[in-house]
């Protein structure tokens, strides 16, 4: 169980500190009310599953087990659906039986989901048509609408994170462990995709292998009991302190500190600030965390990093996921991962192949190339290959929705499609057919490493 944290000091430092990508409430008495209620609510996530995940993610960083992780750039509260949340679990579930059985290695598996909700931005304004308005940060801050009042930040939101935060867990936790995710369901995921996708079909056939494998391990006498539930883990970007910090507990058994709204928690490129708040508040909790790391990341930071989050160098404590862009990733990844190495941390290293290759495209909607995305992955993994290091697994945008926002893949979108199904809030995020391309490919180079 976890308690309310309020009288422990280790869980309030960060509030001394500059906190980057805040949002501006006008009304501060408004926002302690919300927090203060948000105190009170129970948690999302048990201590115990989020040391669960350090384990599973210690495997990752001695080389024993590839991190599959993705969902959505920004959650949005009307798409807390049943249609939604299945979606984007089926192709992450497709996804992970494609790395596991191609690429023969265990798959942790953990979705951008259930607290996704709040977005570090470029510009604080957005100006249309001679119009500014404060930037849509996330539907935990403010509202998509281009309208004074939809873009007004108000603390409400917060609570409505959580609520929509809890129903989607409840979802998933439903589908992951009630049936839906049995692996002799590999084929059930497909059916409603095969007919006419080039990566559906050869995901087809892929799942008549495995199909093969489950008979033999059956008439081998393997329980089938085994199957019947997926490890499935949750995460978000840490990036609203007021709410993470309410969702912060103390562990009755251990007395330490956990953020209980989701199992990993990560830090972002834009608050990653060593003398920053989000990296103290991160340095506190039990949790396993991500940091991104972006082009511009100093040996000295990443080591400065690890001595401030890890400083027990605890394998799954820390994962670092490298967005470098596909032109930078192998000029600037063996030098942080050399010196990262050679310090004796035991750091899990993920690719975000996507936040270092967004575009404008002549139409105006920001987008990726699958080629670029891929192009970053196969970066990646040449760099630990010559080092001899591993690569411990992927970060990407990802729906289960059949959208057009990335340009590209087998059944390919091209520039003058994005406008057919554009409909990220604010990152473009492939599309289940780019998933399952890309899960098919990683699986190819991880088998190759
Ligand atoms: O998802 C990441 C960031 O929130 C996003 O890339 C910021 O986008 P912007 O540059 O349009 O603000
Ligand atoms: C904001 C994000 O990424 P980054 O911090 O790497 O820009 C994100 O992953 O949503």
């Amino acid at each position: 169980m976890t308690v309310n944290a309020k009288t422990d000091a280790s869980a309030h430092t960060w509030r001394d500190l500059p906190a980057a990508q805040q949002p501006d409430y006008p009304d501060s008495k408004a926002l302690r009310d919300v927090v203060a209620e948000l105190e009170s609510y129970p948690p999302l996530v048990f201590a115990g599953e989020c040391d669960q995940l350090r384990e599973r993610m210690a495997a990752v960083a001695r080389g024993e087990a590839f991190l599959l992780q993705g969902g959505d750039c920004a959650e949005a509260f009307d798409a807390v659906s049943a249609e939604h949340i299945r979606n984007k679990l089926k192709t992450l579930l497709q996804m992970g039986a494609v790395l596991t059985y191609a690429g023969s290695v265990p798959v942790v598996k953990v979705g951008r989901i259930a607290g996704q909700y709040s977005k570090p931005r470029s510009k604080p304004t957005e100006t249309r048509d001679g119009v500014t308005l404060p930037t849509y940060r996330g539907d935990s801050v403010n509202g998509f609408e281009f309208t004074p009042e939809a873009r007004h930040p108000d603390p409400q939101r917060l609570k409505r994170m959580y609520q929509a935060s809890a129903s989607t867990l409840n979802l998933v936790r439903a589908f992951t462990t009630g049936g839906y995710a049995d692996l002799r369901q590999v084929h059930a995921w497909n059916q409603d995709f095969v007919k006419n996708s080039p990566s559906g079909q050869r995901y087809e056939a892929l799942a008549r292998e495995i199909d093969r494998a489950l008979n033999f391990m059956n008439a081998c006498g393997v329980d089938p009991e085994e199957f019947k539930t997926v490890e499935f883990f949750a995460s978000h970007e840490a990036l609203l302190l007021d709410y993470e910090g309410a969702l912060t507990r103390t562990d009755s058994r251990s007395g330490k500190l956990y953020d209980v709204s989701g199992h990993m928690v990560w830090v972002g490129e834009r608050t990653r600030q060593l003398d920053g708040a989000h990296i103290e508040f991160v340095s506190r909790i039990e949790n396993p965390v991500g940091v991104k790391l972006g082009p511009t990341t100093t040996p000295e930071e990443a080591l400065t990093l690890i001595d401030r989050i890890d400083p027990d160098r605890t394998p799954g404590r820390l994962t670092f996921i490298t967005r470098m862009g596909a032109d930078k990733i192998r000029d600037r990844l063996p030098t942080l991962v050399e010196k990262v190495a050679a310090s004796g941390a035991q750091v899990a290293w993920v690719c975000d192949p996507m936040h270092g290759n967004t575009f404008e495209a002549a139409s105006g909607h920001k987008t990726r190339r699958f080629d670029d995305v891929l192009d970053e992955v196969k970066g990646f993994f040449e760099v630990h290959k010559a080092l001899g290091t591993h690569p411990g697994g992927i970060h990407v945008e990802l729906t289960g929705d059949d959208v057009t926002e990335c340009v590209g893949g087998g059944d390919e979108i091209f520039v003058d499609d994005l406008h057919q199904r554009y409909e990220t809030a604010c990152d473009p995020r492939l599309n289940r057919s780019q998933s399952l391309d890309l899960a098919f490919l990683v699986a190819e180079m991880y088998r190759h490493q």
